[in-house]
């Protein structure tokens, strides 16, 4: 169980001060999939900054029950290291943790996890978007992470491809039950995907939608159709979610 309790982040910039993130309190139960949707600017990346250990709070704290978690990240670029292959991408980061025959492995089940296998060898620049996108989730599964994040992952991939990443990453996290938070601008993707939409503004998580649809789920399916308008209304303003959470 990971708790936030009145998670803050301020920056300051020219001597003027921004309030990034605001008394935050958010309890992400073990396996869930919580999706953060919210306008530009209102704190979405720094809540997964914060998530990771990549920044500190200002003020607040994360509390984990049994030490800070295993943690994987995946952003909107997935910024491969050219003169790698895909597996030495993969693996990269394990490199002087674990044994050669250890990373081998891994890697290798990361690879089958995201459907690369037959690429290991190949490069970078070898790729299409998509392949990318999934060499990037499988660096981040190959560290077996608890908590799996992910900023706009699939943001810059066409309908298609963004389509089939959702399914794959839906059976990944049903076969591996990581705690999954995952930031998108796409309200289609959040209902998709998440157990829970949580709608940020201004620092502040304002609402929260939980969508009890079952897997797999149907972009046209009424219900679906339904709770994406709310959310969609939710975000322009137009209905009130439901409250934060405690
Ligand atoms: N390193 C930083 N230094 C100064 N200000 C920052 C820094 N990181 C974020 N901010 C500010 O904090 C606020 C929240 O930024 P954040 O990147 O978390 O928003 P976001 O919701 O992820 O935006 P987007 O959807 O555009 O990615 C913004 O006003 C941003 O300018």
């Amino acid at each position: 169980m990971l708790e936030l309790r009145g998670l803050g982040k301020r920056y300051t910039v020219h001597d003027r001060e921004v309030v990034a993130l605001a008394d935050v309190d958010l309890v992400l139960k073990p396996g869930s999939f919580t999706v953060v949707v919210g306008r530009s600017g209102c704190g979405k990346s720094t809540l997964l900054r914060l998530l990771a250990g990549l920044t500190l709070p200002t003020t607040g704290a994360i509390h984990h029950n049994g030490g800070r978690p295993k943690v994987g990240c995946v952003f909107q670029e997935p910024r491969l290291m050219p003169w790698l292959t895909v597996a030495g991408n993969v693996g990269f980061g394990l490199v002087g943790k674990v044994t050669k025959a250890e990373i081998e492995a891994r890697v290798e089940a990361a690879l089958a996890l995201v459907g690369l296998s037959d690429f290991r060898n190949a490069y970078p620049d070898q790729l299409s978007g998509g392949m990318a996108s999934r060499v990037g989730l499988a660096r981040a599964l190959v560290l077996e992470p608890e908590l799996l994040l992910l900023d706009e992952p699939f943001a810059a991939l066409d309908a298609f491809t963004r389509r089939g990443l959702q399914g794959e990453l839906t059976d990944i996290w049903l076969a591996r039950r990581p705690t999954v938070v995952f930031v998108t601008h796409d309200v289609e993707e959040a209902v998709l995907l998440a157990d829970e939409v949580l709608h940020m503004d201004g620092g502040r998580i304002i609402g929260r939608r939980e969508v009890p649809l079952p897997r797999p789920r149907d972009a046209t399916d009424r219900e679906f159709v339904a709770l994406r308008r709310a959310i969609l209304d939710d975000l322009s303003g137009r209905a009130g979610s439901s409250p934060p959470p405690a």
